[in-house]
C-alpha cells in the first residue's frame, strides 16, 4: 500500500519508526512526506522523499494520506481534495475533526473512501475503536476523562516535584506533548475538542466543543496545589459531559479530585477516559496521550485498517446538533480563594447563603471549602461578596463529584 505523510514532526516521527519496525509484516511503502523546510530534515531518514510542494504527494497515486501537520489550513484544503480525488484519508488532528468532521466525513462517503481518526482523542490510547465497534450495543450517557497530556504532565510536576507552571511547560514542549501554539493545550480548548468529538461518537448527536463551558489550568498557582494536597486531592484538568433526556451538559475545568479516584492516579502525559454504557456500566481506558511512540501506534492502527479494507466511516459527525449546559446544577464543593479578604463578612456570606462551609487557611488570604446546592449558589455568593467589596480578588476550583 503507498502512502503519503503530510508532516514530519513528532507524531509523523513515530509513524515512521512504526511502518519500518513492521516492514516484513506489512508492505507499506512511504510515497512522500510534506514538510515546509526540506532542509532541516535532509539528514533524516527517508529524506529521499521529503517534499515542501503538496503536487508531488497527490501526482504519487497513494492509497491513503496521513495528515499529521496540525492546525485548520492548509490541511482541511488538503483533506478535503484527497477525499475527493477518492483517496483514503488518516488523521491526528482533532482541531480540524471538531470543525469540519461532518463536513469531510460526508465527503469520505460520498466518494466511497473513509477518514479514519484514532489518534485525535487520548493519544495513542485505542478507545474511538472500542467506543464506536465494542460499545455499540451500549447507550452511553457520561464520560469523565482527562484528555490532556500536557496539562497533566504540568500539573503533575508541579504538584510532584514543585516544578513552576513555566518550567513544567518547557518540558511538556521539549517532550513533543504540546500543541504547536501550547494555548490550546493550557486553556482547555484542546480537551474541549477531544470532548466534543468523544461526545459527538458517544451520544450520537453533534456537539460543538465551544458550547462546553471551557476552563483551562492557566491560573492554577503553587497555593491551590498546596491546598489541594491539604484537602486529600490532586488538582486535574477534567472533561466531563453527560445526556440526560436529550439534553447534554459539560465542561472542561481543572478540578479537585480526591485521592482514592482513579482519575487522580493518571499522572504526567498519561490520559484517562471513563465512559459509562446502559449495559457494560463504567469502562476505563488509560494510556499515554501524547508524544512521538504513542501517539504515531494509534496513527498506524487506522493505517492497517485501510491496508484490510476496514472502510467504515462514522456517521455521528452529520447528526443534528445539539445545544450544551455549561453549569453544574446539581450539589458541589468547592475551594473558594480570596484575597485581602474581610474575613468575618465573607464567612458570614457563605454561611447566610451556602449549605456549608469550612475554612482552612486565614493567614494574607481566606480560604474556604464551601458545599452548596449548586454552582449558582456558589457565584452568587461570590459576586456579592465582590460587589460589597469585601474581598480584592478571588478563586474558586470545584471539587469533581
Ligand atoms: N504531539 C502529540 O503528542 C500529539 C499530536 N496530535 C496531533 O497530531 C498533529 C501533528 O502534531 P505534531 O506531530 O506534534 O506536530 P509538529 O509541530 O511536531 O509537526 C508538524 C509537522 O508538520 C509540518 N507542517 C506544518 N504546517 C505545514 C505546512 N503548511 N506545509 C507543510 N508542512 C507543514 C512541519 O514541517 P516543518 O518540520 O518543516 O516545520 C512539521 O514537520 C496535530 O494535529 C496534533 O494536534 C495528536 C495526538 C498527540
Ligand atoms: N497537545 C496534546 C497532544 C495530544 O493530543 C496533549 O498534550 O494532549
Amino acid at each position: 500500500m503507498k502512502i503519503g505523510i503530510l508532516g514530519y514532526g513528532t507524531v509523523a516521527s513515530g509513524l515512521v519508526d512504526i511502518i519500518d519496525n513492521n516492514k516484513d509484516k506489512r508492505d507499506i511503502s512511504i510515497e512522500g512526506i510534506l514538510v515546509r523546510d526540506v532542509s532541516k530534515h535532509a539528514h533524516r531518514k527517508h529524506a529521499e522523499v521529503l517534499t515542501s510542494d503538496i503536487e508531488d504527494i497527490f501526482n504519487k497515486d497513494v492509497d491513503v494520506i496521513v495528515e499529521l501537520l496540525g492546525g485548520l489550513h492548509p490541511s482541511y484544503e488538503y483533506l478535503k481534495r484527497a477525499l475527493e480525488n477518492k483517496i483514503n484519508v488518516v488523521t491526528a488532528n482533532k482541531d480540524m475533526l471538531a470543525e469540519f468532521g461532518g463536513e469531510l466525513v460526508s465527503i469520505a462517503k460520498e466518494n466511497g473512501v473513509c477518514i479514519k481518526f484514532e489518534a485525535s482523542v487520548g493519544g495513542g490510547i485505542p478507545v474511538l475503536k472500542p467506543l464506536i465497534e465494542s460499545l455499540e450495543g451500549n447507550e452511553i450517557d457520561s464520560i469523565s476523562a482527562i484528555l490532556n497530556g500536557t496539562t497533566n504532565f504540568i500539573l503533575s510536576k508541579m504538584y510532584d516535584e514543585n516544578l513552576s507552571y513555566d518550567e513544567a511547560l518547557k518540558q511538556a514542549q521539549e517532550l513533543g506533548f504540546a500543541e504547536a501554539n501550547p494555548e490550546s493545550d493550557v486553556m482547555g480548548y484542546d480537551a474541549g475538542r477531544k470532548l466534543s468529538i468523544l461526545s459527538t461518537l458517544s451520544f450520537k448527536k453533534r456537539i460543538y466543543w465551544k458550547d462546553f463551558y471551557l476552563e483551562g489550568i492557566n491560573n492554577i498557582e503553587p497555593k491551590d496545589i498546596e491546598y489541594a494536597k491539604q484537602l486529600g486531592c490532586k488538582i486535574k484538568l477534567v472533561g466531563r459531559s453527560k445526556i440526560n433526556n436529550g439534553k447534554v451538559n459539560g465542561y472542561v475545568r481543572p478540578v479537585l479530585v480526591g485521592n482514592d479516584d482513579i482519575i487522580s492516579k493518571i499522572d504526567n502525559e498519561f490520559n484517562i477516559i471513563v465512559v459509562n454504557g446502559d449495559f457494560l456500566g463504567e469502562v476505563s481506558f488509560v494510556g499515554k496521550g501524547a508524544g512521538k511512540d504513542a501517539t504515531g501506534s494509534a496513527v498506524y492502527a487506522d493505517v492497517l485498517d485501510i491496508y484490510d479494507h476496514r472502510l467504515n466511516n462514522v456517521d455521528a459527525f452529520i447528526k443534528e446538533k445539539v445545544d450544551v449546559d455549561k453549569v453544574v446544577s446539581h450539589e458541589c464543593k468547592a475551594l473558594l480563594r480570596f484575597k485581602k479578604p474581610q474575613k468575618d463578612k465573607i464567612i458570614s456570606v457563605l454561611k447566610d447563603k451556602l449549605i456549608d462551609s469550612k475554612v482552612i487557611a486565614q493567614d494574607d488570604e481566606l480560604a474556604v471549602v464551601v458545599d452548596a446546592p449548586s454552582e449558582c449558589a456558589i457565584n452568587d455568593s461570590i459576586k456579592f461578596i465582590k460587589d460589597n467589596n469585601y474581598c480584592e480578588d478571588s478563586s474558586k476550583i470545584l471539587k469533581l463529584s
